[in-house]
C-alpha cells in the first residue's frame, strides 16, 4: 500500500504540488490525470524522490521513503517515462538489466529475467536481445521501456505518460498488454496522463488534479457520475460520459437470457463496442458468444447515472 499524506512541492514560494493526501491499495492502478501542469509530474516525482518534497510524507508498505536513501528506494520502483528514456548506446537486453545489474543479480538470474519479460511483451528474445533502440519502433521501445522498469520485479511501478507518443492504434494495444500484466504480476501502478479516456480505461482510480491540488480521488464510474467539482465535469467532457460510462463494463456483465438475430459479440467486448455493434446493424439486441443476448434498453440504462 502507498499512502501519500500532506505532500507539498513549492517552487519558488509558488505550491505546485499542494498538500495532496491519497492511498493506493496493493494491485491497484491509480491515475493521475490533469491539465498541463497541474503537478502530475511532480506528484509522481516525489514518489521516488527525484523531487524532494518540502513537506508531507509517503509511506510505502508502511515505511516512510524519507528513512531510505533514495538510490536504493529508486531500485525498488519501477519508472517509465513518455519516449521510454532507454540508453541509446545499450542493448535490449543490457537496457532490461540496468537495476537487476546494480542489485547484484548473477549473469544467468538477469539473462532469464530478460528473456522472461522480452516474452511477456511479446517480443521474440532471440530477435530483439541484442537490438539497439534505434533499431525499434516506437512501440517496441515503449515496451522495453515498460519492461526495464518492471526488471527487478518492483512492488510498485511509476509510469509517466507512456504511451503518449504512440498512434491511436498501438496505444490500444499497448494499454491492453499494460491492464494484462499488471493483473498478472500484482504490481501497484501510478500512472500520469491528460487522457481522461485513458484514465476512464485503465484506472481503478482516478486522482484529479487541477492547479497542484487533488480534487477528486474516487473509481472511474463516480468520478463520472458524482464530479466533485465543475473543474472535473470539464475534464469528463459532459458529451463523452454516457459513452465513457459504457466502457466501463462489459457485455458478459449485462448479458440476459434471450434470443436475438445476427452475429454474436464476444462477452469481453465492452457496453460502448456493443452499443456501437447495435447502432451500425441496426439492431435492438445481440447475441452473447456462449448464452444470453445485451438489449439496446439495458445499455441505455446503463449509460446514464443511477
Ligand atoms: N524544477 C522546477 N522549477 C520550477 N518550477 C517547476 C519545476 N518543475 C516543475 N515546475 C512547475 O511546476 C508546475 C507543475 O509541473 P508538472 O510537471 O508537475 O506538471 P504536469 O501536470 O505533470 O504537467 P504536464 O502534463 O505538462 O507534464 C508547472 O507549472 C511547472 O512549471
Amino acid at each position: 500500500m502507498i499512502e501519500i499524506r500532506h505532500l507539498t512541492r513549492v517552487y519558488d514560494g509558488v505550491p505546485v504540488v499542494n498538500d495532496v493526501s491519497l492511498t493506493i491499495g496493493t494491485g491497484e492502478l491509480a491515475v493521475l490525470v490533469g491539465t498541463s501542469g497541474s503537478g502530475k509530474t511532480t506528484l509522481l516525482r516525489m514518489i521516488n524522490r527525484l523531487v524532494q518534497p518540502t513537506s508531507g510524507q509517503v509511506l510505502v508498505e508502511g515505511v516512510d521513503t524519507a528513512t531510505l536513501p533514495a538510490h536504493l528506494l529508486r531500485r525498488r520502483i519501477g519508472y517509465a517515462i513518455q519516449g521510454h528514456g532507454l540508453f541509446p548506446h545499450r542493448t535490449v537486453a543490457q537496457n532490461i538489466a540496468t537495476v537487476p545489474r546494480l542489485l547484484g543479480w548473477p549473469r544467468a538470474r538477469i539473462d532469464a529475467r530478460v528473456d522472461e519479460l522480452l516474452a511477456l511483451f511479446q517480443l521474440d528474445p532471440a530477435t530483439f536481445r541484442n537490438r539497439m533502440p534505434h533499431q525499434l519502433s516506437g512501440g517496441q521501445a515503449q515496451r522495453v521501456g515498460v519492461a526495464r522498469a518492471l526488471a527487478a520485479k518492483p512492488d510498485l511501478l511509476l509510469m509517466d505518460e507512456p504511451f503518449g507518443a504512440l498512434d491511436p492504434l498501438i496505444r490500444a494495444k499497448a494499454q491492453a498488454d499494460l491492464r494484462a500484466i499488471q493483473q498478472k504480476l500484482g504490481t501497484t501502478l501510478i500512472l500520469v496522463t491528460h487522457d481522461m479516456q485513458e484514465a476512464v480505461d485503465l484506472g481503478d482510480r482516478i486522482a484529479v488534479m487541477d492547479g497542484g491540488r487533488l480534487l477528486q480521488y474516487d473509481h472511474p464510474a463516480r468520478i463520472l457520475t458524482q464530479p466533485a467539482a465543475p473543474f472535473v465535469r470539464d475534464l469528463i467532457g459532459a458529451t463523452d460520459r454516457p459513452l465513457r460510462l459504457l466502457s466501463l463494463k462489459t457485455v458478459g456483465d449485462l448479458a440476459q437470457p434471450g434470443d436475438a438475430e445476427g452475429p454474436a459479440i464476444p462477452p469481453e467486448a465492452t457496453l460502448h463496442d456493443a452499443l456501437a455493434e447495435c447502432l451500425w446493424t441496426g439492431r435492438t439486441a445481440l447475441p452473447v458468444q456462449g448464452g444470453g443476448i445485451v438489449t439496446l434498453d439495458a445499455l441505455r440504462a446503463e449509460a446514464r447515472p443511477r
